[in-house]
């Protein structure tokens, strides 16, 4: 099966990031990547193959007509590539207590995929689409699905539970925790960069639009920032993080009872566009000179060192510290920021390596190691996949 092609669809709450994959005897090896942003208008597929970039105005949208967009897709980014779609692996953000592992999409899973979308309204419905999407068009292609949720089931039980009583916890109103795929990606490199680190007691903060972290032992998930929700845990680009339950309890007697306003309020009118009132995107407000735009950067790292604290006492200590994804990545600042909030930790930054973005950035006199780790959700599903094709 080696000219066989697979694509994985990363499909979030308002991009679709694919990747090309050739299944070589080796495994998977990757070749190309797209993204789709739907918040732009026209819709345009961008997308690379080997060294060939390319931008395409394609139709549809991310409702009714997402199977348009996954058909001019496919259409697109398979005319460059030599061998026969052979499958198509999915991110599904939420496993429930069903999926503690990927598994191969038959009419069941997708069922039981279908029963948790009131557990992350946002995200689910999108990875839905695209799967039906694909079983419409290319019926004899096969599909899995890689979970968000499958990597924090590791975790305590204690860890797990909220303070309600236990047969809702029972029910499944229980701490789920997200970015899975992004953090066992981030355990394994990190097992290559520094064994030993690798290890330890680890926490990985996940900076991107949606923003979570997350305490790993040995690279196994011990506890982690979102909950039962993708609402939950640090402040994000739009959605607030943690909220006392009363602020909601206010709001709907006070002029939001609507359950879906109040969703969509939590979802895009919050974090770091709500608080600054200009934008949910770092490079916006590093640039920009107003307070408030100071103000949302300030409280996202506060909550981030404070999340951090409070997860090491759930892993009694730290050895290192892990910064991924768009922000994480990319925002030397806010990686300064963070770590001098923690310098009570014994935590040191070596500013000229944090500048140039490498992957070592603590000083040598730092107790606990800091890393900038690219993030590969895209290669954890299709080696998900391979492994269950094989
Ligand atoms: N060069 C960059 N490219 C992309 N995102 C960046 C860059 N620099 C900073 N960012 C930040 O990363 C965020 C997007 O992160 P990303 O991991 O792509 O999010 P998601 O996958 O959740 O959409 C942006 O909102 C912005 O704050
Ligand atoms: C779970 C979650 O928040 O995902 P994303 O970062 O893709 O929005
Ligand atoms: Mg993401």
């Amino acid at each position: 099966m080696s000219d066989d092609v697979l694509l994985t669809f990363n499909a979030g709450s308002s991009t679709l990031k694919i990747g090309v994959f050739e299944l070589a005897t080796e495994g998977p090896r990757n070749v190309g990547r797209g993204k789709i942003d739907f918040d732009q208008s026209p819709l345009m597929l961008r997308y690379s193959i080997g060294p060939d970039r390319y931008e395409k105005t394609i139709r549809g949208n991310n409702g009714a007509q997402f199977v348009s967009v996954i058909s001019a897709t496919l259409d697109h980014m398979l005319a460059h590539l030599p061998g026969r779609l052979h499958a198509v692996a999915h991110r599904v953000v939420h496993g429930g207590l069903t999926f503690q592992e990927a598994t191969p999409l038959d009419d069941a899973a997708i069922e039981r995929i279908e029963t948790l979308v009131p557990l992350a309204p946002l995200h689910q419905p999108q990875a839905l689409r695209a799967i039906r999407s694909m079983e419409a068009l290319r019926p004899d292609v096969l599909q899995t699905a890689s979970f968000d949720t499958a990597f924090h089931a590791s975790q305590a039980d204690l860890v797990r539970r909220l303070a309600i009583p236990r047969a809702m916890h029972d029910d499944g109103v229980r701490r789920y925790g997200f970015h899975g795929l992004s953090y066992k990606y981030i355990a394994s490199q990190l097992r290559k960069i520094d064994p030993e680190a690798a290890r330890g007691k680890v926490v990985a903060c996940h900076l991107g639009s949606g923003a979570s972290l997350c305490a790993m032992e040995n690279g196994i998930s011990r506890d982690t920032s979102m909950g039962f929700s993708a609402l939950d845990g640090i402040p994000m680009a739009t959605r607030p993080g943690w909220l006392d339950p009363g602020a909601l309890l206010y709001l709907m007697r006070t002029g939001m009872p609507q359950p879906e306003k109040i969703e969509d309020f939590l979802y895009h009118e919050c974090g770091l566009l709500g608080v600054s009132g200009i934008s949910g995107d770092t490079r916006v407000l590093l640039d920009d000179k107003s307070p408030e735009a100071a103000e949302a950067i300030d409280l996202f790292c506060l909550r981030i060192s404070g999340e951090v604290g409070r997860l090491c006492a759930t892993i009694g200590g730290l050895d290192a510290i892990v910064f991924t994804a768009g922000i994480g990545e990319n925002q030397p600042q806010i990686r300064t920021r963070v770590a001098q909030r923690l310098q009570w930790l014994g935590i040191e930054i070596d500013e000229g390596a944090n500048m140039r973005n490498s992957i070592a950035i603590n000083a040598a006199s730092s107790r606990v190691k800091l890393f900038m780790i690219p993030t590969d959700e895209e290669r954890v599903i299709a080696d998900e996949a391979v492994a269950l094709i094989a």
